[in-house]
């Protein structure tokens, strides 16, 4: 274990060299994947490293973990809360919509969620530009396949350190790095509305998604699952679709 997260501590310096930056910055959302990365970053970089804890309507418990990440990381942190930022912004989109009678209920959800994890990510990059730090994201193998995250939103990022790493792989390494029992046993969620956990909304566990990705059988009926949430988000995994012009 030692190994692989000295592998991945050396992989986060040269990207930092490469890029000719100072550090790293990245999300800490009391989940366990942020809860590794915050970790490896402090490690590559004790004194130019940065968790963000962007609280937006969140759930307290996960509040709280996030502080406890900071305290057993002892990494740097700033708190950027964005339940205002969140209401105002999507409140006047709303009502715009509302008025163009384009407002759709059925779509209010996700487009709402979806605009949280933008702010996120806005705020990171505004961070990331002062102190000349890259945004580190936190998608694991599971979720990189699945294309289980925002476009531009968490996954909007520089670099991805765990993107290698199935989902219980992740959990391995965060046992190692004396990850909290309760950040590591609680259900993955991306808190993006009450009471979301990640299996629920897509439908399947990331059991089952990790065994898939390591060759193994699982029913047929997750497999199929698994197979059209790839093909749907293949876009997000992709660079921007261009038009070349016949010359
Ligand atoms: N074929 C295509 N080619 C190019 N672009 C395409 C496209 N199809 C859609 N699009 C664009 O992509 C957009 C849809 O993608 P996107 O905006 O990502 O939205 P979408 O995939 O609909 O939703 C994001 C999903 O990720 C989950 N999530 C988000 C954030 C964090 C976490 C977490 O685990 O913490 C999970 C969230 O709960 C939700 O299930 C469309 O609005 C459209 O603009
Ligand atoms: N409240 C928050 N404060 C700061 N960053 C957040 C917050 N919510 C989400 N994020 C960022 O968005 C990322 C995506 O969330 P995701 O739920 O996939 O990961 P996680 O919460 O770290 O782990 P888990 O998947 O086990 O819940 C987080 O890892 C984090 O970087
Ligand atoms: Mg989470």
């Amino acid at each position: 274990m030692e190994k692989v997260i000295d592998e991945i501590v050396q992989w986060l310096r040269s990207s930092v060299r490469d890029a000719g930056v100072n550090g790293l910055v990245t999300g800490v959302s009391g989940g366990l994947d942020s809860a590794v990365v915050a970790h490896l970053i402090q490690r590559a970089f004790p004194d130019d490293s940065l968790a963000v804890i962007m609280p937006l309507n969140s759930n307290p418990d996960d509040m709280e973990h996030a502080e406890k990440v900071i305290e057993t990381s002892g990494i740097n942190h700033l708190s950027v809360d964005l339940t205002e930022t969140h209401q105002t912004m999507y409140g006047q989109i709303q009502a715009k919509l509302q008025a163009k009678d384009a407002f759709r209920e059925d779509s209010d959800q996700l487009a709402d969620a979806n605009l949280r994890a933008r702010l996120r990510m806005s705020t990171l990059y505004t961070v990331a530009s002062h102190y000349r730090y890259l945004v580190v994201g936190t998608d694991n193998a599971a979720e990189w396949y699945t294309g289980y995250f925002t476009k531009y939103g968490d996954g909007g990022v520089d670099i991805l350190p765990l993107v290698d790493f199935l989902k219980h792989e992740v959990k391995e390494l965060g046992q190692y790095l004396g990850i909290p029992k309760e950040i590591l046993t609680k259900q993955p969620s991306a808190d993006l509305w009450e009471g979301q956990t990640d299996e629920a909304e897509m439908g399947t566990t990331y059991a089952k998604i990790d065994a898939y990705l390591q060759g193994e059988e699982v029913p047929d009926k997750d497999k199929k699952l698994i197979e059209q949430l790839h093909a749907r988000t293949s876009h997000k995994r992709n660079p921007v679709k261009q038009f070349h012009r016949s010359r």
